[in-house]
């Protein structure tokens, strides 16, 4: 068996109870395992195949280094758009154990012409011999009707299952893995993350820098502060420089200015690296919050929220039914983090949204940009928001003029502050 096999021993002690998740048309399909052949119609996965000579290939991304692991996968659907031949299709997959935490594996499932198989193969075998890769193909009997999983090891086939059919599972498969890995939920958790990535990011180590040396992220200090959340162009630079003025108060950012010269790098990075880093932003502005928060009001333009709602939306997908469920450890604030008096979220009409991104013709990071052509992303993030409690938000609508906007949050400052 081949040295990863080895190393995944746990993976294989209950492979037969795994689920697979096959993204086709943007709707996950599911399909189990079982050791004994049964009668029974095949899963939609391989029902729903064009072509009925199609050859099927899962590939799970399995590296027992979780930084390396994510980095790999995330690099290798490019590599297998660039290197598998033309009119082979890649699709996200993945694999779990039905209701238990971190079993989630992920990887893409591909499907190939026929005359394609032998150049398909032999690229999966070389993959394979990287020890990143678990790769199974999939055949089915002249009706089609049956299909097995032949699971490769080393360029041989050692295990066989037969695929069924399996239920849609109460929560959305990425949610098994999300905790202090699509949102981290304290500090030690991100700086984990930043310094075991420092080997092949090696900027990861000037942004940790960062952070000031005694962090006091969870203090409290003696003037309210006031979050103000929303997506891109709802009007939240407008708004909290009308209520810095407004209220004397000093108005900071997350992430913060001095994280500015590495945001892009790590924009381009798989989530676990990018969301360390906002997370990272956060706790460096909660102490700038705690600094200026003993001298006057702090307007803080995006934090936790933002972190933790664009995480949540973009790592399930579908429709805001398979968000979390409402109560859910993962919409929990971090114990170590300072919680705002008050977080306002802004809302706006889609339309209008559009209108001022527009009006206004500026760049937007991939995620805002995925905003706008996806309207069951912006849904996700707008239900996430809503779900994170403890500081819970208070929605605010954003479309009236600036100055209606400014009077209605001053009002709720007044009354939630006592300013
Ligand atoms: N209440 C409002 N009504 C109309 N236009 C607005 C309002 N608030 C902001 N804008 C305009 O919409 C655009 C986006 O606002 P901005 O404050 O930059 O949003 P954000 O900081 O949330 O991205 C800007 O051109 C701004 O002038
Ligand atoms: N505190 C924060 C702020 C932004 N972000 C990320 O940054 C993106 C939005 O930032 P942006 O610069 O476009 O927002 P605006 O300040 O332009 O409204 C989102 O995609 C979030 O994923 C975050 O994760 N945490």
């Amino acid at each position: 068996m081949a040295r990863h096999l080895k190393d995944l021993t746990s993976v294989f002690a209950r492979w037969a109870s795994r689920v697979f998740s096959v993204e086709l048309d943007g709707a996950p399909l599911y399909f189990g395992l079982q050791e004994i052949k049964r009668k029974g119609k095949a899963p939609q996965v391989f029902s729903k195949l064009q072509n009925e000579e199609e050859k099927c290939y899962s590939l799970l991304v399995c590296s027992s280094d979780r930084i390396k692991r994510e980095k790999f996968y995330w690099e290798l659907k490019d590599k297998l758009l660039r290197n598998l031949p033309p009119g082979s299709d890649v699709t996200n997959m993945s694999s779990f154990l039905p209701d238990v935490k971190n079993s989630l594996i992920k990887g893409y499932f591909l499907k190939g012409k026929p005359e394609n198989s032998s150049h398909i193969e032999r690229f999966l075998v070389d993959l394979e011999q990287q020890d990143q890769v678990l790769v199974c193909s999939y055949s089915g009997d002249e009706e089609k009707q049956h299909w097995t999983q032949h699971v490769w090891s080393n360029k041989e086939v050692t295990l066989k299952y037969h695929v069924v059919s399996a239920e849609t599972p109460t929560c959305h498969p990425s949610t098994l893995n999300m905790i202090n890995s699509d949102v981290f939920y304290c500090l030690d958790e991100v700086c984990e993350v930043l310094i075991k990535c420092g080997d092949i990011i090696p900027e990861a180590s000037s942004v940790l820098r960062m952070l000031p040396s005694r962090v006091n992220a969870r203090g409290k200090p003696d003037f309210p502060v006031v979050v103000i959340e929303g997506l891109d162009a709802t009007g939240k630079t407008t708004l909290t420089e009308s209520l810095r003025d407004t209220l004397g108060a000093t108005l900071l950012r997350s992430p913060p200015q001095c994280l500015s010269p590495w945001r892009a790098r790590f924009d381009q990075e798989p989530p676990l690296i990018r969301r360390a880093f906002y997370a990272l932003g956060n706790y460096i502005t909660a102490e700038q919050i705690y600094q200026e928060g003993m001298k006057a009001p702090v307007i803080v333009d995006r934090f936790w929220h933002s972190t933790a709602a664009y995480a949540i939306a973009t790592a399930v997908s579908g429709p805001v039914a398979n968000l979390p469920q409402e109560g859910s450890e993962l919409y929990l604030w971090p114990s170590d983090l300072l919680q705002p008096s008050l977080v306002v979220v802004l809302t706006l009409d889609p339309e209008e949204r559009k209108r001022r991104l527009r009006d206004r013709g500026q760049l937007k990071t991939d995620e805002e940009e995925e905003l706008d052509h996806n309207h069951l992303f912006r849904r996700r993030v707008e239900e996430a928001y809503r779900r994170i409690s403890g500081p819970d938000c208070v929605t605010v609508d954003a479309s009236p003029s600036a100055d209606l906007v400014l009077q209605q949050v001053l009002l709720l400052i007044r009354g939630k502050c006592h300013l």
